[in-house]
């Protein structure tokens, strides 16, 4: 079957709000209007809380979905969901990653809200072109004006109204369209699907004259010809207005703003022509970068049918009906269900059985996928978050998504057998959903480690195993995840001997170990020659080497960067076996942490701060009291952006302080950069507490 539209019809945007703005309300409209949906249903009504899973059931609606796929004036949006906890770099990016515009939907009455500015900066970091939709105008105080200042003052946007309202509050009726100069005027049905064109209302003509002129001077400002017409008195045409529009979306010269009310069906569909006359195309996006699997050679891939087939993975879930999917976003080439390709980032081959194409309230089956497509494929055998699947014969990689390994922990303990069989059902659905999310079991305690980059990613895992998963469980204190790594080359030479009766045991084994580069893991190597440890005895000595890894001799963390060369031994023909090696090299290795001056690392944070200038002094006043070395301080849109490295041991609780100290305004934002060794006295602390 060939592609039923055009790579240029594709919009595949995604909606971003700060909590409560109504990204649900629109998104349900959306797919209402667009004909998938056929009945809207109300957010939040008789649930007291804000369970999205559980509301998302009770309507039997996949809004919540990785993408979902709709129709408007024969162009194809996919609706790709961007995740509302944006202090995860790894939701935000790989969101932002595959999407090409967004929707930013503001509360009538509260304009740029602080996660509506942490989202709005991720946006402008990644340059992903926008449109404002200024919601919620039937509410009490709601003010448009307001909430297009509030663009300026708080994020440094630059709004230009396409509409203005008619009404305001409870009298909200529709909208003075600024680039046709018409009025859209909702008749009151419940449904708000149908609305009448009429001219401008007396009473708004002033208004609207003064707001046009303010969005064709924005507008003309794009082009030189448009601008010297305009300046000899002659407006731009409709069509010409919608393409300079067009233009200063995709440059990020400006960010027109619409409204309406979601809730009260007035607005949206206005809203959908916006995403369909303003946001990207792929074909707008250019090619994507990558590299050349073969030859590591940087290549692009451009977004068309006939370039190489390549496509990424961008969110594993699970689905009730089918189980895990995998949602890949295509971006060159095209792809059938049944044939063979590669997972190039991990060179796993892999085969496409059932591609779907997620609706609001169905799934389809398809056969093919091609260049922009976001489609989900069940069955994929081993695919991670930011893999790329593609063509055999031609492997690329496309641009990675980094996931750092994780740095801090906490032990669960679920407290029946039944919270016990739940949480290990949960935990591997977590996992697989998040690839910066670990669980492990503490080989002494037995209790159940989970893993992640921050004290509140795993609050919020350790919120869903209780209000999703419904398991019951103590949870301890959040641990910062040491190191140990030795500071100088050793030299041991340990004889392990035994007689006991009968047969006894015999290994003697010499080893050098050393400190390698930080990050290079650890490595052996046997050196001998001659046999003077039979060959069959060397597995022995590895097991024996690796079983002290877990744990340092210091405070018992894992220890890393560590080479160990076995140099020289000896063996006895009766008394030697595999396990009197093991015995040997594991005392061996233990002797050379000894010996070898070990030092305790800690995980240092990457910490960006976006802050409004007022607060900047007591931001990097707290970090140095932290022991955060400031690395530089910058401007971004009209707020202060301070970067700098903190030992993750410091952050604990830092939302808080950040919050009061800013009156909620500052955001912040902590990633994993490097582990590093331990000042002396805290050293002494940490081992204090868990030697
Ligand atoms: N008055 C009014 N209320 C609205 C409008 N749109 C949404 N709401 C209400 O605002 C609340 C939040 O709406 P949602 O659509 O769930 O908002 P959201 O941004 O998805 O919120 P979270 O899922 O909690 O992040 C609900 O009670 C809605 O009914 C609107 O246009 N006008």
């Amino acid at each position: 079957m060939p592609r039923s539209h055009a790579i240029e019809k594709y919009r595949n945007f995604g909606i971003m709000a700060h909590i409560d703005a109504g990204k649900t309300t629109t998104t349900e409209r959306i797919l209402y209007y667009t004909g998938k949906s056929h009945k809207i249903g109300e957010t939040h009504e008789g649930s007291a809380t804000m369970d999205w899973m559980a509301q998302e059931q009770e309507r039997g609606i996949t809004i919540t979905s990785a993408a979902t796929t709709c129709f408007w004036r024969e162009n194809r949006l996919n609706i790709i969901d961007t995740p509302g906890h944006v202090d995860f770099t790894i939701e935000v990016e790989r969101s932002l990653r595959v999407l090409d515009g967004a929707v930013c939907v503001l509360d009538g009455s509260q304009g740029v809200e602080p996660q509506t500015e942490t989202v709005w900066r991720q946006a402008d970091k990644y340059d992903v072109p926008r449109i404002v939709f200024v919601n919620k105008m039937d509410k009490v105080g709601a003010d448009l004006f307001r909430c297009v200042d509030s663009i300026v003052d708080r994020v440094a946007g630059k709004p230009v109204c396409l509409q203005l309202p008619i009404g305001s509050e409870g009298g909200f009726k529709g909208v003075v369209d600024l680039v046709a100069m018409k009025a859209l005027v909702w008749e009151d049905d419940a449904l708000g699907a149908k609305f009448n064109i009429t001219d401008i209302p007396a009473d708004l003509a002033d208004k609207a004259a003064e707001y046009r002129t303010k969005l064709v001077e924005a507008a003309v400002e794009l082009d030189d010809d448009a601008m010297s017409a305009y300046l000899e008195g002659q407006e731009p045409n409709e069509a010409t207005l919608r393409k300079l529009i067009r233009v200063a979306v995709q440059q990020r010269a400006f960010h027109p703003v619409l409204c309406g009310t979601a809730f009260k069906n007035k607005g949206v569909q206005p809203l959908l022509d916006a995403v369909v006359d303003y946001l990207p195309s792929p074909l707008d996006r250019g090619a994507i970068k990558g590299i050349d699997a073969n030859t590591e050679e940087p290549i692009e891939r451009k977004p068309s049918d006939d370039e190489p087939f390549s496509m990424l993975a961008f969110k594993i879930m699970d689905d009730p009906f089918v189980g895990t999917i995998t949602f890949c976003r295509v971006y060159s080439g095209k792809v059938e269900s049944g044939s063979s390709i590669v997972n190039s980032t991990r060179e796993k081959k892999e085969r496409v059985g059932r591609m779907l194409l997620m609706h609001a309230n169905n799934r389809e089956d398809i056969k093919e996928a091609y260049a922009g497509d976001i489609v989900a494929l069940a069955g994929l055998k081993e695919v991670r978050t930011g893999d790329t699947l593609c063509d055999p014969l031609k492997p690329v990689i496309l641009e990675k998504m980094e996931f750092p390994a994780p740095v801090i922990e906490i032990a669960i303990e679920p407290k029946s057998k039944a919270d016990q069989e739940k949480l290990g059902i949960a935990l591997s659905k977590l996992a697989a959903e998040d690839p910066s999310f670990q669980v492990s079991t503490d080989q002494e305690s037995g209790q159940t480690i989970l893993k992640g980059m921050g004290e509140l990613h795993l609050d919020i895992k350790v919120d869903i195993l209780r209000r999703t998963y419904k398991v019951d469980a103590n949870v301890g204190a959040p641990q910062v995840a040491y190191r140990e790594r030795i500071s100088k080359r050793v030299e041991v030479d340990y004889t392990h001997k035994k007689q006991t009766g009968g047969s006894g045991q015999f290994a003697r084994v010499k080893i050098v170990a050393e400190p390698t580069e930080p990050g290079a893991g650890y490595s052996f190597e046997s050196k001998i020659v001659g046999g003077v440890v039979p060959k069959e005895y060397i597995p022995g000595v590895e097991k024996g080497l690796e079983s002290v890894l877990g744990a340092g001799v210091l405070a018992g963390f894992p220890v890393v960067d560590l080479r160990v060369e076995l140099i020289d031994g000896a063996y006895h023909e009766v008394d030697s076996s595999a396990l009197a090696f093991e015995i040997a090299a594991r005392a061996a290795l233990r002797e050379a942490l000894q010996k070898g001056g070990a030092v305790l690392l800690e995980p240092i944070m990457k910490v960006e701060v976006v802050t409004p200038e007022d607060y900047t002094g007591s931001v990097i006043g707290d970090l140095n009291s932290r022991r955060g070395q400031i690395q530089g301080q910058d401007m971004r849109g009209n707020a202060v952006v301070i970067n700098a490295m903190v030992p993750l041991a410091n952050m604990f609780g830092y939302v808080n302080t950040l919050r009061s100290m800013s009156q909620g305004r500052a955001t912040y934002t902590m990633q994993f950069d490097h582990y590093e060794q331990v000042p002396q006295a805290v050293a002494a602390e940490v081992q204090a507490k868990y030697a």
